[in-house]
C-alpha cells in the first residue's frame, strides 16, 4: 500500500534509455507494473506523443526530480511535475555527488520536508542508512526508497545486511528498493528479503530485448514476494538429512 493506493504488481519501471517508444510501450505491458517513473526533464524532450504513450499504457505516473541537485531545484521540479502529470505523487531524487549518484542526505530531508508541507505524497530515493530514513518519515515521508547500488550500476543488494537492518527497523514502513538491480534475480532477492516493491529502470531498457527482460523481471518479482509469503527457512550451518529415518527397509 503506497499512500494508500494498492497495487498488484510490486514493479516500478523507469521510461528512460528505450530504443524507441514503441518498446516502451510493450515493456511496461509485459512487465504488468502500474507504476512508472518519468523524469521531467525527459518528458520535456518529446513531450505530447511521450505522455500519450505513458496515458496508454494505463499504469500509474510517478514523476521523477532526477537529476536535481540542491533541494531547491529538486522542489522547483516537483511543481512542474504536478502541473504536468496532475499527480501528487513524486519521486524525490536530489543527487549528491556527480560520478556516485548518491543522494544528498541534508538536501533531500529539506526537500521531502517542503513538499510534504505542500501536499506532496514522497517517494524519496535514499541510502540504507537508519537515521536519515527516520528523519525523513518525520518530515512526512510514509513510503522510503533505499538504493540496492548507484544508479545505472546493476550490481544488485550491495550492502544486503544493512537493508535487512532497514527491513527490520521500519517494519510497517512500505520500503522499495530504487537503484542498481541489474538481474531478475536480484529483484526476486529484495522481494525475498520482504521489501514492498522494486523500482528499476536501466536493466530493462538497455537490455539485448527490454520486451522479453521486463517480462522476466516481472516474474522475478512475483516469485520472490511469493516466496517469501510462503516463509522462507533461514539457512543453517549443520548438514540435515532431507529425508527422514523413520526406520531400516528390510533389504533380503
Ligand atoms: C528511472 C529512475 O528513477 C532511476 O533514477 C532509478 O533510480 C533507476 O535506477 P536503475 O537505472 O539503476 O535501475
Amino acid at each position: 500500500m503506497f499512500y494508500g493506493v494498492d497495487l498488484t504488481s510490486r514493479l516500478m519501471l523507469g521510461t528512460a534509455q528505450y530504443p524507441s517508444p514503441h518498446v516502451l510501450q510493450q515493456a511496461i505491458a509485459a512487465s504488468g507494473a502500474e507504476v512508472i517513473t518519468v523524469s521531467l526533464r525527459r518528458e520535456g524532450a518529446d513531450g505530447a506523443a511521450f505522455r500519450e504513450i505513458l496515458a496508454a499504457s494505463g499504469a500509474r505516473v510517478l514523476p521523477n526530480t532526477a537529476g536535481c541537485h540542491s533541494a531547491v531545484e529538486a522542489v522547483t521540479t516537483a511543481q512542474m511535475a504536478r502541473e504536468l502529470f496532475g499527480t501528487n505523487w513524486i519521486k524525490l531524487e536530489v543527487i549528491g555527488h556527480a560520478d556516485t549518484l548518491q543522494p544528498d542526505p541534508f538536501a533531500l530531508v529539506e526537500a521531502a520536508r517542503s513538499l510534504c508541507a505542500d501536499g506532496f505524497q514522497v517517494f524519496p530515493y535514499t541510502t540504507e542508512d537508519l537515521i536519515v530514513g527516520e528523519y525523513l518519515l518525520e518530515a512526512g515521508c510514509e513510503v522510503l526508497m533505499p538504493w540496492g547500488a548507484p544508479i545505472g550500476t546493476g550490481h544488485g543488494l550491495r550492502n544486503p545486511e544493512g537493508l535487512r537492518a532497514m527491513r527490520a527497523h521500519f517494519p510497517d514502513v512500505p520500503l522499495v528498493i530504487d537503484a542498481g538491480i541489474g538481474a531478475p534475480s536480484q529483484a526476486a532477492q529484495a522481494m525475498e528479503m520482504g521489501f514492498d516493491a522494486v523500482l528499476l529502470n536501466t536493466a530493462v531498457a538497455r537490455a539485448g530485448d527490454p520486451v522479453a527482460m521486463a517480462r522476466a523481471f516481472g516474474a522475478a518479482v512475483q516469485a520472490g514476494r511469493e516466496a517469501h509469503d510462503a516463509g522462507l527457512l533461514p539457512p543453517r550451518d549443520m548438514a540435515h538429512a532431507s529425508t527422514p529415518i523413520l526406520g531400516l527397509a528390510e533389504l533380503a
